[in-house]
């Protein structure tokens, strides 16, 4: 059974934000609470199963403006669109707009994990998590992540002639990410996880009810399975870093473990460290890009010696190929007052912060895939590509993801050649974009290579 409930979280309708303010005397924005506990809640999965929620939201603005109230399970909510809209969202204090991620995130991933966090704990442990995440140390591992590229390729890829894309580049994220965040190399062990992961992503965003059939209840229990085989970790990790048989910047884990307070206390209690890998993998997992053949890719692999690993400058290079990615995000995602409109206490606030993404005057000719419009001298204003979030809380893996995206694509345009099998590629989303057959492509390897 799929996430009737908390859709919402990742489709481009970003976190549910539950409103602390006082009330006042400004009514209610226009649009209607349709049903009781129902709502607009079934019309809009319909949307969702059919890939028509950008049309069910852009018909909502047509019909009641940027902003207007309904109900979506069994929650009174308001709904606002635009550019101005994502700004108030992404740069509201936490007092005014809370935030509010689903049950079962919480249940699977831990109390402790950096989105249920605020205030002074969210500082500090997203200063934690960027102190490993930023560029200037990240530089250092593109050479580990392509090994984990050409590893993958040499498995799953060549010798095949067709291929099934869409598993396929999950299975790559998951090695890429344990070997990166958890430090847990190819083996028994991240054998092991790879299957406990799969049950634990089934249920990030399922009904978050606890009976034993339930893939709730199976995610919960992969959960408790994956945090004690990574507390094991944490504890054979420790004990190499004090005997300096590990290193800081080993992975993840080891540079969360040598972060030290003032008074040399453990800036991170153990818990915290499990519960904010856990959700970095989760956080990390689906949300690969889709790739495609570019001339200055070829340009890289000519410059370089047979089996050669990808450097840092490499990257820098690929700023095409970025900017395609970058397309491909745009395309996909007390009482207070806003726009002269009252959002009562208590209501919940939903925007679909990646409908700025197709808006005509910040993007002309929205509709179409223009990789060059990322090149213009002038950036998109701001908070109107979001495809990160935005303000205190804006995605810390950007970085990641990019490293991740332009690493694969090289590989993957420079030694493959591929044509699409399939007559249907469509997609629905589950919430998150799902490839209805998996993207199955015929593949030939290059000559060259
Ligand atoms: C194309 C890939 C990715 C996209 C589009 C993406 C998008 C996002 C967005 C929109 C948010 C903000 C949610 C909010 O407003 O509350 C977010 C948060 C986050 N992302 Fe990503 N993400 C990607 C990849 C990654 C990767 C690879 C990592 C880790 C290595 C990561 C780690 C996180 C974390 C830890 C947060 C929570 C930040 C906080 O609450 O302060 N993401 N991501």
């Amino acid at each position: 059974m799929h996430s009737a409930i908390y859709f919402t979280l990742f489709l481009f309708i970003f976190p549910l934000f539950y409103l602390l303010t006082r009330r006042n005397s400004k009514r209610l924005p226009p649009g209607s609470l349709g049903l009781p506990i129902v709502g607009q809640s079934l019309s809009m999965l319909h949307a969702m199963r059919t890939n028509t929620s950008e049309k069910w939201l852009q018909d909502r603005i047509r019909k009641y403006g940027p902003i207007s109230k309904l109900s979506l399970f069994g929650i009174p909510t308001v709904f606002l669109h635009g550019q101005a809209a994502n700004k108030f969202i992404y740069t509201c204090d936490g007092n005014t707009l809370a935030n509010q991620q689903p049950h079962s995130i919480r249940k699977i991933c831990g109390e402790r994990n950096i989105m249920e966090l605020s205030g002074d704990d969210h500082k500090r442990v997203r200063g934690a998590l960027v102190s490993f995440l930023k560029p200037e140390v990240l530089k250092q591992y593109v050479g580990k992540m392509d090994e984990e590229i050409r590893m993958h390729l040499e498995m799953h890829w060549h010798g095949k002639q067709k291929v099934m894309v869409m598993p396929l580049m999950k299975t790559l994220t998951f090695n890429i990410i344990c070997s990166l965040i958890f430090g847990i190399e190819r083996g028994a062990k991240r054998d092991e996880l790879v299957v406990l992961f799969q049950h634990l992503i089934g249920g990030v965003l399922s009904v978050p009810i606890n009976l034993p059939f339930t893939q709730f209840n199976r995610s919960l229990k992969a959960s408790a399975k994956i945090k004690t085989i990574l507390l094991e970790s944490i504890g054979e990790k420790r004990k190499a870093l004090e005997q300096h048989g590990a290193s800081p910047h080993q992975d993840l884990i080891t540079c969360l473990l040598s972060i030290h307070n003032e008074d040399n206390s453990v800036a991170l209690a153990d818990e915290e460290i499990v519960d904010n890998a856990l959700t970095i993998m989760v956080a990390g997992y689906d949300t690969s890009s889709i790739l495609i053949t570019f001339y200055e890719q070829e340009e890289i692999a000519k410059s370089k010696s047979a089996g050669e690993l990808l450097t840092w400058d490499d990257l820098a290079k690929m700023k095409y190929t970025w900017r395609v990615a970058t397309e491909t995000l745009r395309e996909g995602p007390k009482d207070i007052e806003y726009g002269g409109y009252l959002i009562p206490k208590g209501w919940q606030v939903v925007w679909a912060a990646c409908m700025t993404h197709m808006d005509e005057s910040i993007f002309p000719d929205p509709s179409k895939f223009d990789p060059t419009r990322f090149e213009k001298k002038a950036p998109a204003p701001p908070f109107s590509f979001v495809a990160f979030g935005g303000g205190p809380r804006m995605c810390p893996g950007n970085e990641f993801a990019r490293i991740e995206t332009l690493a694969t694509m090289h590989y993957l345009v420079t030694q493959f050649k591929w044509k699409l099998c399939c007559v249907d590629n469509s997609f629905s989303r589950d919430p998150l974009p799902v490839f209805n057959h998996g993207l199955p492509i015929q593949i030939e390897t290059k000559k060259s290579n």
